[in-house]
């Protein structure tokens, strides 16, 4: 199965497919069909909601090597004119998840006909975009009795040359908080402004205020992020809008700012129900905690994937992307990297097109390098 067996085909039926999170039901499908078909006696398979346990038992183990892709897709409407675009019409796959469970899969495969010492744990975690899928994998109990010692994951980088890999030590990602604040005020006729409380202006204001945290609250040096990326409010043109709704997120570099800022948006509010009259409520929705990379793996593996013919290590700067396998690197010591995919569009685009040699790359360097970690020295 392994040697021609294409990885990239397997993106492109992956990539037809995307869902939402912990709707996965066919990527889990597809996933499950895959791996019994390896029919191996060393892989032991469990499921949990639409994600899926993996492990290779190994030879001589002493340790289990855990490795994470995510498997959900983003609410886009795919515009790159791909022959395996879409078929899951409002969905796709614009934050490389398919790259990375084709690359899990390339790896794990290989590992079936080329047993190391040690075991190895593939996750394939739901809803990384949301809710979130790793934390209450976490805690589960196939993670308890499987827990790996240490873990890896990677996600694709658009902005990077294909043979590139970006990585740092400590923090990587930040912090992140979804935002969903409604407002309710009274709505009324267009011409008789002062009957009513409209929201849509008071929701105008919040927006702009809630831009001055950021400049004004956070110290110049640290760096957050408050971006609203949807509002709806009202119903027609000649109404006054009784309603309105924001719907944003917050990154931030600690734990300590996301609650500063979070105090922050609280004391506006408060003033948004004073100077308005109107009904606030604010929800967090899921949150993030940072993706920390421990310090000795990391210089470790950015030294080993050096010495790896086709790969260059670049050394980069933290990001405000979030991602929830920050909670198993709260648990679990380990590291993510960014992996070099030269694509035009950036992740979140209906035209992110990633070059697909990148798999080939991504699955010799794990290969190499679990290699590396998990054979008795
Ligand atoms: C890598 C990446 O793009 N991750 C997402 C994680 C989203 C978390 C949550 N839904 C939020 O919006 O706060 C990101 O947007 O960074």
């Amino acid at each position: 199965m392994e040697e021609g067996h294409s990885f990239v085909a397997i993106r492109r039926d992956l990539h037809k497919i995307p869902e939402p999170g912990f709707q996965e039901f066919k990527t889990q499908q597809y996933l499950l069909n895959y791996l019994k078909g390896l029919s191996s006696d060393r892989l032991e398979i469990k499921t949990w909601k639409t994600g899926i346990f993996a492990k290779i038992h190994g030879h001589n183990p002493s340790k289990t090597i855990g490795y994470r892709t995510d498997i959900d897709g983003l609410p886009i409407k795919e515009e790159t004119g791909l022959t395996f675009a879409s078929e899951h019409g409002e969905f796709m796959h614009a934050c490389g998840h398919d790259f990375h469970m084709s690359i899990a899969l390339g790896v794990l495969t290989h590992f079936i006909y080329h047993p190391i010492d040690d075991n190895l744990l593939f996750i394939f975690q739901p809803a990384e975009e949301g809710p979130g899928g790793a934390e209450p994998m976490l805690g589960t109990d196939i993670m308890k009795e499987w827990k790996p010692d240490i873990i890896t994951a990677l996600h694709i980088a658009p902005e990077y040359p294909v043979g590139t890999i970006a990585i740092k030590e400590g923090l990587l990602f930040a912090n992140t908080s979804e935002l969903f604040i409604d407002l309710k005020g009274k709505g009324g006729h267009a011409a008789y402004p002062h009957e009513t409380n409209d929201m849509v202006v008071a929701a105008c204001t919040l927006v702009g205020q809630l831009q001055t945290i950021i400049s004004r609250n956070i110290n110049p040096l640290d760096s957050a992020v408050i971006t609203v990326g949807k509002i709806t409010g009202g119903t027609v043109q000649n109404i006054i809008a009784e309603t309105a709704r924001l719907e944003g997120t917050i990154r931030t570099l600690s734990v300590a700012s996301m609650e500063k800022v979070k105090k922050r948006i609280e004391q506006l509010v408060e003033g948004i129900r004073t100077a308005y009259g109107c009904e606030v409520t604010i929800d967090y929705g899921s949150m993030y905690h940072q993706v920390y990379n421990e310090e000795t793996l990391t210089r470790e593996f950015m030294e080993f994937a050096n010495s790896i013919a086709g790969i260059t290590v670049h050394e980069c700067r933290e990001a405000m992307t979030g991602e929830d396998f920050g909670y198993m690197l709260k648990e679990i010591p380990g590291f993510m990297f960014w992996l070099g995919v030269d694509s035009e569009y950036g992740l979140h685009h209906a035209k992110l097109s990633p070059d697909e040699r990148a798999i080939g790359k991504a699955i010799s360097l794990l290969k190499e390098y679990f290699t590396f970690k998990g054979s008795a020295k």
